[in-house]
């Protein structure tokens, strides 16, 4: 993967040094509905959208000199409007569905960072009460936060499956199993392009139940079939001739991933293919941004483990669990590649 790495400014040192800040402006921008009042009202004036998000003028004159100092919102007090990324990947596009998630989960729990690394575990669970040493444990009794968790997933995935698709690599596969699927976002994508294709997905036991209600909503319970399932300590579903796995083995570390691959290789017939898609990190490990910064997530909040693996890592583990015929497709949209493997 070639694309350019961002290089350090002094004004990007600032950023850095205020990040907090600057993405509460944007979280507070969006939960106020002023990008959205700006999207639909481009050109209106300072007086008119402070009215429009019922804030106060002080508070207001606050929040409007970041937005326009971070360059988020354009124009003066007498005509206003959105920077056209804010209205294409916030407004128009699905990115707002990250907010919540960095607000609520990796924000709290990055704050024991500096704890993680000396203590080598995800200190930050502490900040969500529960059982378990993993943050998808601890939330199966927080449906609001275990909401936001899955809205940014389901940004991701948005993002990303088309690329998927596009490989060609699903194109003969009649049963396949997603494994850790979360709440069906791709299962429900790949089921509507794919109309012969039947479904059985697997995840922790109330991210299971919300697959069926979305699966339901959709209207495909006759092909997608959700399993409430602990890949690690429970059997797999049997029947599937391939299995997907997307965005599970970067939260874990390489030994247990390539114990995950030998468990669904057992499961799949002779010739039955596992495709493995996640975003991943350049050769030189040094961006794309989002998946260096990322892991300090894995470590503190999610797992205490795991990384935005480089692409050779994941030809190691299918070749170390027994796959042959091992295919890569690169450069696909959101970073991500995309490793197969056969039985
Ligand atoms: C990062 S999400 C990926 C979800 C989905 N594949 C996607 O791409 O949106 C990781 C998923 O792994 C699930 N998970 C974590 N530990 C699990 C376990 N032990 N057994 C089954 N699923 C698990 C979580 O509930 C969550 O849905």
């Amino acid at each position: 993967m070639t694309r350019p790495t961002w290089d350090l400014t002094d004004e990007g040192m600032t950023l850095i040094m205020y990040g907090a800040v600057a993405f509460e402006m944007l979280h507070a921008g969006q939960g106020l509905g002023l990008f959205s009042h700006l999207s639909k009202h481009p050109g209106c004036t300072a007086r008119e959208l402070a009215a429009a998000i019922t804030v106060d003028s002080y508070p207001f004159d606050v929040l409007l000199t970041g937005l326009r100092g971070l360059k988020l919102v354009l124009g003066n007090d007498s005509g206003l409007r959105n920077h056209p990324l804010v209205e294409q990947r916030i407004v128009q596009g699905s990115e707002a569905l990250h907010l919540s998630f960095v607000h609520t989960i990796v924000n709290p729990g990055i704050s024991d960072f500096a704890d993680s690394l000396r203590r080598s575990t995800n200190v930050g669970l502490r900040h969500f009460p529960g059982r378990g040493d993993t943050l998808y444990r601890r939330l199966e009794n927080d449906q609001g936060k275990l909401r936001d968790l899955h809205d940014h997933l389901h940004a991701i995935s948005d993002s990303a499956i088309t690329g998927l698709i596009g490989t060609g690599a699903l194109d003969d596969c009649r049963h396949l199993l997603d494994v850790a699927g979360g709440t069906g976002r791709e299962a429900i994508a790949l089921a509507k392009h794919y109309p012969d294709l039947k479904i059985t997905l697997v995840d922790l036991p109330p991210v299971a139940e919300a697959a069926s209600r979305n699966i339901a909503a959709h209207g495909l319970t006759e092909r997608i079939t959700p399993v409430a399932c602990d890949v690690f300590t429970d059997p797999l579903p049997t029947g599937p001739d391939s299995a997907l796995i997307t965005h599970m083995l970067p939260l874990w570390p390489a030994e247990t991933n390539i114990e995950l691959l030998r468990k669904v290789r057992t499961i799949l017939p002779e010739n039955g293919t596992v495709l493995l898609f996640d975003a991943m990190q350049n050769d030189s490990r040094d961006g794309p941004l989002a998946t260096v910064l990322f892991p300090a997530y894995f470590l503190s909040v999610a797992t205490g483990h795991g990384n935005f693996y480089p692409q050779s890592a994941y030809a190691e583990w299918l070749s170390k669990a027994g796959f042959d015929h091992i295919g890569r497709f690169g450069e696909l949209p959101g970073d991500h590649c995309l490793h197969t493997g056969v039985k």
